[in-house]
């Protein structure tokens, strides 16, 4: 199948290399001229702009955008909505707010454009491990879509097929799901991001107590200098923490056990507070999420100011003073 593809980094390269590798096509474009040249070289037709990628494809054409989410997304999601015709087909990849896809899709529809959004998982492992992808949008759109999505899935691979779902949609299996009407693929995603961040912080808190074991906070006889590079590994083999947030963990600290190359400065892109608006709109408690997005606003700050206006009214109630800030831990 014909695909044109408009963002070609970290996602949208690896995601074109892999449809190529089986058979598909492909028209790229990105601001970039030096990655449209790269992947023209690996067998992908070039384009010069949007124009010239829906000129390219054939029609009914389909244009994937994998471009960072927000304002670059939302502008060339309408120039390409001004380019296409109807029966065209628009994909979002990207990380974007299911609701500026229900909008879209709305949108797109009177002019008879297919809008398609895909929640996509898998990071620069995808080209080898395939992508996870939940999918929004018209029936129609999705089906015909179905042979970019097979290729672009991990498939059934070595996981074992969970017990009592013959006779249910084989897609999930496969590794994608046609989740329901336009927005509810990133909807999905939002989520499946909101639990990333949860269990990110639920090793990385873990670890931290293993480090700080032999502090001399702690009776010397029961102080614990524990290999950290061992445990992540031998976690990753029968235990019931195992996962692939752990494999990273394990290959971070084979590599430097001490983080030395980070400063612990974490972003986040958006989905954690989408995640935790819509909990709060659905009154659903979502405690472990929540706090997950709060320690990575606080990861920012060297110094908080609400933790000095702690001391503050700590120092004011009882007279207690600040001892000497600890350094590091060795
Ligand atoms: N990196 C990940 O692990 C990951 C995983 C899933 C989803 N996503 C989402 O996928 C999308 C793309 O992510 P990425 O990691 O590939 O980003 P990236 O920064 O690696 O690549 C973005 C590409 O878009 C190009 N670009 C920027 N503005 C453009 C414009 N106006 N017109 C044409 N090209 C333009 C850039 O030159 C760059 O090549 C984002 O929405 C992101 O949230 C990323
Ligand atoms: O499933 C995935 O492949 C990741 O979740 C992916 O989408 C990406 O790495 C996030 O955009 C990072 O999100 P934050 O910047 O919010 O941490």
């Amino acid at each position: 199948m014909q695909l044109g593809m408009i963002g070609l980094g970290r996602m949208g390269g690896n995601i074109v290399r892999r449809l190529l590798r089986d058979g598909h096509t492909a028209v790229v474009y990105d601001r970039d001229p030096k990655v449209v040249e790269a992947l023209a070289a690996e067998g992908a037709t070039a384009a010069s702009s949007l124009e010239d990628l829906v000129a390219k494809l054939e029609a009914p054409r389909t244009a994937w955008v994998m471009l960072p989410a927000g304002q670059i997304t939302e502008e060339t999601v309408i120039a390409l909505g001004g380019l296409l015709s109807a029966d065209d087909c628009i994909i979002d990849g990207g990380n974007s707010f299911y609701q500026d896809d229900v909008r879209r899709a709305r949108d797109l529809d009177a002019k008879g454009i297919h809008y398609v959004d895909v929640g996509t998982s898998g990071g620069v492992w995808g080209l080898e491990r395939g992508y996870c992808m939940m999918i929004g949008g018209h029936k129609e759109a999705v089906d015909r879509l179905d042979p970019i999505f097979r290729t672009l899935a991990p498939g059934l691979g070595e996981i074992p097929r969970t017990p009592g779902r013959d006779g249910r949609d084989p897609r999930a299996e496969q590794g994608y799901i046609h989740a329901g009407p336009s927005g509810s693929g990133h909807f999905v995603k939002m989520i499946h991001n909101g639990i990333e961040y949860g269990l990110m912080q639920a090793y990385a808190e873990g670890f931290d107590i293993l480090r700080h074991a032999n502090s001399p906070e702690i009776p010397e006889g029961r102080r614990f200098d524990l290999n950290l590079g061992d445990i992540a590994e031998v976690w990753r083999r029968g235990s019931v923490v195992s996962s692939w947030l752990l494999d990273l963990t394990a290959a971070a600290l084979a590599g430097d056990e001490r983080l030395e190359g980070f400063s612990g400065y974490v972003e986040d892109s958006g989905e954690g507070r989408w995640t935790i608006n819509a909990a709060i709109e659905e009154a659903v408690p979502a405690t472990v999420l929540s706090s997950a997005l709060y320690r990575r606003f606080r990861s920012r700050e060297d110094e908080s100011y609400a933790d000095k206006l702690l001391s503050a009214m700590r120092q004011g109630f009882g007279g207690h003073k600040e001892p000497p800030r600890r350094g590091p831990a060795p």
